[in-house]
C-alpha cells in the first residue's frame, strides 16, 4: 500500500489530497550560492529537529521541512515508492541553473531491510535543499503549486549534548547472540547454506532528548569516508556504498571481511595484511560482491570488478573493500535507465547483509535473530527527479524511537562463514557499535 500525504506548512491546516491537487504540482527551483557563504560543515545548517542529511567529506545534501511523504510497505516497498516518485517528477515544474546530481529536487528515503517488517519504506520531500559538490553550492526549494523563496543559510545553534547514556542488550544477551552465531555455524557446516550475516541490537538510552545534530556531527568528522545519513529518524555513517546511479554509470562500495583496529599504526598495518590474506575473510568477501555484481548485471553493457579486494581503512576496523562500476544499458527506444532506487530495489539484500543463497539466509535471520531489523541495513539515501542517486546499506546506525527522544536503538551485524567463531563474531560487532557508541558520547 502506497500512501503519499502532504505535510502541511505551519498555519495552513493539514491538506486533503484534493487540496493537495488543487495547490497543484510540485515546484521546485534551484539557484548557485557562494560556496564560501556556506558552512564548511553542511550539517550546521539543519534545524535542532534533525532534518535529513547524506554528506560525505563536506560534500552531498542536507535539507529540512517535508513538503511530502510517500510511505510503503511489503515486497513491493520499493516499487512503489518509485511509482510515487516519478508520478509526482511528471508533473513537476523545475528551474534549477547548477544542474549537477543533487540540484533540483530530490527525495531522502530509507527503506526496511525485510519485506515483512512494519518499518516498510519511505520518501521524504523536503522543502528546502541545501547542497555542495566540487566548486559548485546550491539551495533547492520545493513547494506545491507556486515556488518559494530561498531562505537565509545560517548555521544554527550548536546541538545540546545528549547527557549520560545508558545501554541494555536489545533482543539478545551478548551470550544469547552468540548462541545464534553457533546456530548458524552448525547450519552452514552442515551444508544449508554458504554464509549469513547475523546482527544484534543494543537500545540506548540517553540523559538528555537527542538532538540529531549531536551524533551527525561526530559521525561526519571521525568516519570522513563514510556516507553520514539521517532520514526519517534513522541516523548513521555507513561505510558502504549500495550503488550511485550517475548519468549512466553505476558504481558499489561492497564490504565484507572485518579486522578490528588496535590503535597502534603499525600493528594496524600488520593487521591489514593479515586480513587481506585470511582466507575466512576473503570468502566471506567473495560472496558479496558475488551476490552484487550477479544483481547488477543484467542492468550493465559493462562491468568491472576487482580480482582482489583492498584494504579500508576506519578508525575502529579495517574492512576488505571492492569498488565495482557498470555502465547502464538503456532500455528500449527511450533509452532510459532503471532509476537508482530501481536498482538498489534489485541489489538489495546483498550477503554482505543477508548471505548466500540469499533466500536461505533471510530465512536463518528470521529463525536466529529474534527481531526485526527495521530500516537497519536496508537501503538508505536520496533519488533526483532524474532518477540518478546515491544510496548505501544503512549500517553503523540507529534508530531512534518517534515516541521517545531518549531512546534508540543500535544495530551491528557479521558475517558467519564456517570458520567463524562466536566471541570473536561478538567481539567484530562490539567493535561495529563503537562509532554510534562514541558519537554519542559527551
Ligand atoms: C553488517 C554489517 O557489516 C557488513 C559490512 C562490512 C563488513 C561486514 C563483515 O565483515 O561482517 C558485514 O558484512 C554491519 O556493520 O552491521
Amino acid at each position: 500500500m502506497t500512501v503519499v500525504r502532504t505535510v502541511p506548512a505551519p498555519g495552513v491546516g493539514p491538506l486533503s489530497p484534493l487540496r493537495r491537487a488543487v495547490a497543484g504540482p510540485v515546484v521546485s527551483r534551484t539557484v548557485a550560492v557562494d560556496p564560501a557563504n556556506l558552512p564548511g560543515d553542511l550539517l550546521r545548517l539543519l534545524p535542532a529537529e534533525g532534518g535529513l542529511a547524506w554528506v560525505r567529506r563536506g560534500e552531498g545534501v542536507v535539507a529540512w521541512g517535508e513538503l511530502l511523504r510517500v510511505e510503503t510497505d511489503g515486497a513491493d516497498r520499493f516499487a512503489d515508492a518509485e511509482d510515487a516518485w516519478r508520478a509526482l517528477m511528471a508533473t513537476a515544474v523545475v528551474r534549477d541553473e547548477v544542474g549537477v546530481p543533487g540540484s533540483g529536487p530530490v527525495a531522502f528515503g530509507s527503506f526496511a531491510f525485510a519485506a515483512g517488517s512494519p518499518s516498510g519504506g519511505v520518501l521524504v520531500v523536503p522543502r528546502v535543499v541545501v547542497g555542495r559538490r566540487g566548486g559548485a553550492a546550491w539551495v533547492t526549494t520545493l513547494d506545491l503549486g507556486a515556488v518559494s523563496a530561498p531562505p537565509a543559510l545560517r548555521p544554527t545553534d550548536a546541538p545540546a549534548a545528549p547527557g549520560a547514556v545508558t545501554y541494555d542488550d536489545g533482543a539478545l544477551s551478548a551470550e544469547g547472540w552468540q548462541d545464534a552465531v553457533r546456530r548458524a555455524v552448525e547450519a552452514i557446516r552442515a551444508g544449508a547454506l554458504d554464509k549469513v550475516v547475523l546482527a544484534r541490537d543494543l537500545l540506548a538510552r540517553t540523559g538528555a532528548p537527542l538532538d540529531p545534530r549531536w551524533v551527525l556531527g561526530r559521525l561526519a568528522d571521525d568516519y570522513a569516508s563514510c556516507w553520514t545519513f539521517a532520514v526519517d529518524g534513522l541516523l548513521g555513517a555507513t561505510p558502504e556504498l549500495l550503488l550511485r546511479s550517475e548519468k549512466g554509470l553505476v558504481t558499489s562500495r561492497v564490504l565484507a571481511g572485518t579486522i578490528r583496529r588496535t590503535g597502534d599504526d603499525e600493528a594496524d598495518m600488520a593487521r591489514a595484511a593479515i586480513l587481506a590474506h585470511s582466507s575466512k575473510d576473503l570468502e566471506e568477501h567473495e560472496y558479496a560482491v558475488e551476490s552484487l555484481t550477479r544483481a547488477l548485471g543484467p542492468f550493465c553493457s559493462s562491468t568491472n570488478v576487482p580480482e582482489t579486494p583492498f584494504v579500508l581503512h576506519l578508525p575502529n576496523v579495517l574492512h576488505l573493500a571492492t569498488d565495482v562500476t557498470g555502465v547502464l544499458r538503456a532500455d528500449g527506444d527511450a533509452h532510459v535507465h532503471p532509476t537508482s532506487l530501481g536498482l538498489a530495489a534489485a541489489l538489495h539484500p546483498t550477503a554482505a547483509v543477508a548471505g548466500t543463497p540469499t533466500d536461505a539466509a533471510c530465512a536463518l535471520i528470521g529463525e536466529v535473530e529474534g527481531m526485526d531489523r527495521a530500516r537497519y541495513a536496508g537501503p538508505v539515501g536520496w533519488m533526483g527527479a532524474d532518477g540518478d542517486g546515491e544510496w548505501g546499506i544503512a549500517l553503523r546506525s540507529a534508530e531512534l524511537d518517534p515516541a521517545d527522544p531518549h531512546r534508540l536503538r543500535l544495530f551491528a551485524g557479521c558475517g558467519i562463514v564456517a570458520a567463524s567463531d562466536p566471541a570473536a563474531e561478538l567481539a567484530e560487532s562490539e567493535a561495529k557499535l563503537e562509532p554510534m557508541r562514541s558519537a554519542l558520547g559527551s
